[in-house]
């Protein structure tokens, strides 16, 4: 079953929006560059308001550790998001605390072997969060099992980048929103029920019948 996160999360009622919808978790951007970077007061409150049950991502992009580490308890976060480049100290370090969801532009994943102990790896455009898709064809012959995809997904391509990657997780935010850092509700839900069907469709399509 491809898990689905629905990303830049900024107030608790969108928070609650992509959780009643059925999403596994949602991603709070901590990063300053970006257009839905959320205070880490409201952070905390989107994931009290959310519960246990869904996983709430802290995304950050070339910040310190001490501050990920920082935000991420003060949010209570249940994993991190690390783009950018980082030494695999930073990365081991960071494991001891939270699970780490490790973006790689698909330059990068060309020389990466297997994530290490705590780590899953994602794939994502050079720039993240602008909604340009990858080439998912390319990308296959290289694509390690249980890594996630994110990169301009959207309720209308969501079931094709299943069907070439049969990725374990994906991750969206630019095609479901209305305006940077606010959702659509009605594209969220598409969204994720996109996702859904065309896991079931890739589960049940590949017993014998
Ligand atoms: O969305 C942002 O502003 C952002 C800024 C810095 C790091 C990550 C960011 N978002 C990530 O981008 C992808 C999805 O982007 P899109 O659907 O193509 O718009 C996802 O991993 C977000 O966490």
């Amino acid at each position: 079953m491809t898990r689905v996160k629905i990303c830049g999360t900024t107030t608790v009622a969108d928070g609650m929006l992509a959780a009643e919808a059925g999403a596994d978790a949602i991603g709070l951007i901590f990063a300053p560059v970006s257009r839905r970077q959320v205070d880490v007061q409201t952070a905390r409150q989107i994931s009290l308001a959310v519960g246990p049950a869904v996983g709430r991502v802290g995304v950050f992009l070339d910040q310190p550790l001490d501050e990920v580490l920082r935000l991420a308890a003060a949010a209570r976060v249940s994993a991190v998001q690390i783009h950018g480049r980082v030494s695999s100290l930073y990365l081991e370090t960071l494991a001891c605390y939270h699970p780490v969801l490790r973006v790689l532009t698909p330059a990068e994943l060309a020389g990466a072997g297997a994530p290490p102990i705590g780590h899953t790896l994602m794939l994502d455009a050079p720039t993240p969060g602008q909604g340009v898709p990858l080439d998912w064809e390319a990308l296959r012959p290289g694509f390690l099992p249980g890594s996630w995809l994110a990169g301009g997904l959207g309720p209308e391509n969501v079931k094709q980048a299943i069907q070439v990657l049969q990725p374990a997780g994906v991750d969206a935010v630019s095609r479901l929103e209305m305006a940077p850092g606010h959702k659509d509700p009605a594209r969220v839900r598409a969204f994720i029920q996109a996702v859904k069907m065309a896991s079931w469709s890739a589960t049940n399509e590949s017993y014998p019948q």
